[in-house]
Formats: C-alpha cells, structure tokens, sequence
C-alpha cells in the first residue's frame, strides 16, 4: 500500500509556481493577484480563505480578502463582483461557498468573468472543459488528476467509479477522467444509486466526495484498488486542542491494507486543492487560457 502524500506533491507545486512567479517579477511583469470573498463566519471556510492567503504569500502572489457579514445583501455581493471584474490590478478571485440562504450562488457564479473564475465555476468554464476547450478547471478535480498523474497510477481503461456528483467536485472529475488523456470507464454513484457497496467494489480508482464521514468501509473496496477520499468534514472531538477532528469520507484503517493506493485525510487531496488555485490564478495572471 503506497500512501499518497498530497502534501508534498502540493508542496513540489507551490515550488514550481514559486520560480515561474520570480521570473515573471525578474521580467519586470505584473505580479499575480488573487483576490477571495468570504461571507460569514463559517469555520471551515474562515480556515479554507486563511489558508488561500497564506499560500498566495508563499509563491509571491498579491492577495486580498473582502468580508461581509451573513446579512450582506445579493445585490452588494453582486456589485463587489462586479467591481472585481472590472479590477485591473485581479487576475483572479474566488466567491468563497456556501452562501448564506438568501443569495444565490448560482447567481452570483454566473456573474464572474469567466477570464477571471479560477474556481472554474463558471458555466462557460464547465463547459469549455466537458468538451475540452481551455478553461479553468476546478481545483480539486484537477488537483486529483495532478496526484493520479504524479504517481504514475495508470488509469487508461480503469473503472473508475466516483461517488457525489456536485457542481465542485464529482461531476467536473468525471469528465476529466473520461477524457482522452485519462480514458477511464467512469461511473457517477449518489444518494439514489443501488447496490453502492457492489459498484464500489468493482472500482479500480474509487473517489469519495460526499461529506459522510467514514462511509467507505473495507467490504467496500476491491484488493489493489487506488482510493482517493476527498471527503473533510469536521468532527467534535476531545482529542484535540481546537476540540475539533477532520474526517474523510474512507475509513481509512479498514480500507488501507487492501489499496494499492490511497490518500489520507487530512494531507491528501485538501492541500492539492489549495496548489490547484494557485496554478489556475498563475494561468489567469498569464492569459493563457482566453488570450
Ligand atoms: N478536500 C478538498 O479539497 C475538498 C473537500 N470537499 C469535501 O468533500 C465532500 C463533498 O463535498 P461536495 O462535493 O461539495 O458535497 P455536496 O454536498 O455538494 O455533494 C455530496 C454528494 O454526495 C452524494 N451523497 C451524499 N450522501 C450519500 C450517500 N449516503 N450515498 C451516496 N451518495 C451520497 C450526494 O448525492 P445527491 O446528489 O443524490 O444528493 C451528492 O451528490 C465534503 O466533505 C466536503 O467538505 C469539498 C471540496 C474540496
Ligand atoms: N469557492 C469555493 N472554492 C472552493 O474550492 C471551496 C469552497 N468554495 N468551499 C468549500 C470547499 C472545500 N475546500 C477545501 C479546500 C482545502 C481543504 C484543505 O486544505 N484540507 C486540508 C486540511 C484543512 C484543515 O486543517 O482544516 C487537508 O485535507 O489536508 C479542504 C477543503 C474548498 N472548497
């Protein structure tokens, strides 16, 4: 069983967009600006947007925080967004989810750039990318791909099967591992599919994104079996000093010892994420995907 360490991988990334970010300041270009929306005092996304600007520090990125309180209204959001848009100075930025009840998400989505959506949420980005256009990629489905492919774990022909089909996570992977590149058989698994326990366990590369904690048990997955969890919900827990525990979505204790390979949580898919959006605001700084 090979553990994949999403943190180095990460770690070896930021490296790699830490010198192209120096050459580009040695050139005397513009540096790279991203900038997050964070409404509320959610704590995972209060840790999530810290984390994002930590990181834009670490590769020399400019980087801004606008915060709003939960009654911020749509129409505000939607004016920030609009003022963002029109920011010389951002390459990028993220409306950090979810969003209060009151205000759309879709709406306010809908409303970025897409020359500027390094989350790739935007809908001519999903769509770019379902039929391979240049696009900005959700970053942690293309984070995922970036760990498979740095792992040299073999996926043409693999059955893949993807459990959750969010807008974020599972639906975007998806298709990117049916792409031409990847060529695996994908199967899209939810809360309605039947015999979840048999179609797991006829997976080659298993990927849970669904925010139950520890559903995926041993009698689960097949021997050999590449597994990535990209479940993180937060626990109460007396273990720990901030009286919270991260779980992901595998139980990992069970599933390990039959992997070929697996991630951990946390240190697997989360800080891939993370370098995900710092390649995609490096690709935005650059105009390399609409010129
Ligand atoms: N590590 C990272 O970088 C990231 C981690 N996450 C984490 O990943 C998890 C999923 O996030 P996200 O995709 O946004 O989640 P959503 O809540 O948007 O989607 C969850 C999906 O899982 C499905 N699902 C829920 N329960 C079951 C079940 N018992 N059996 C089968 N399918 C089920 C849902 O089915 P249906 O559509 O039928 O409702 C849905 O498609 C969360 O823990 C989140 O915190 C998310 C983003 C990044
Ligand atoms: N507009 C938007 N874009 C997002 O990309 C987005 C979002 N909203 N809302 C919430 C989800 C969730 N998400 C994570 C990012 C990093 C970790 C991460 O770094 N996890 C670490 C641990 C983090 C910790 O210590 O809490 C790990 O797994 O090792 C996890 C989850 C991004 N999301």
């Amino acid at each position: 069983m090979i553990l994949i360490d999403g943190k180095k991988v990460a770690a070896e990334m930021k490296e790699e967009i830490a010198a192209k970010v120096k050459e580009l300041k040695e050139r005397g270009e513009k540096t790279p600006h991203l900038a997050a929306v964070l409404v509320g005092h959610d704590g995972g996304s209060e840790t999530y947007v810290a984390y994002k600007i930590k990181d834009c520090e670490a590769v020399g990125y400019k980087s801004s925080l606008i915060r709003y309180e939960d009654d911020v209204t749509e129409e505000e959001l939607l004016a920030k967004v609009q003022e963002l848009n029109e920011d010389d100075d951002i390459d990028g930025f993220i409306v950090q989810l979810p969003l209060p009840a009151h205000i759309s998400e879709q709406k306010v989505i809908e409303a970025i750039d897409p020359k500027k959506d390094v989350d790739g949420f935007h809908p001519e980005n999903v769509g770019r990318m379902v039929i391979g256009l240049p696009s900005f990629v959700s970053a942690t489905p293309f984070g995922i791909v970036e760990l498979l492919k740095r792992y040299n774990i073999e996926t043409s022909g693999k059955n893949c099967v993807i459990v959750g089909r969010s807008n974020i996570v599972g639906r975007p992977l998806s298709v990117l591992m049916s792409q031409k590149a990847i060529n695996a058989t994908v199967t899209v698994a939810h809360s309605r599919t039947k015999n979840l326990e048999e179609l797991c366990k006829s997976a080659d590369i298993l990927v849970a994104a669904i925010g139950v904690p520890e559903f995926v048990k041993g009698n689960m997955v097949k021997e050999g079996a590449v597994v990535i969890d990209v479940g993180t919900t937060r626990v109460k827990s007396d273990q720990t000093k901030s009286g919270w525990k991260l779980k992901g979505d595998v139980l990992f204790d069970e599933v390990a010892p039959k992997c070929s390979f697996i991630t951990p949580v946390p240190g697997g898919v989360g800080p891939m994420t993370r370098v995900s959006l710092l390649h995609n605001t490096l690709l935005a700084a650059s105009g390399e995907i609409y010129g």
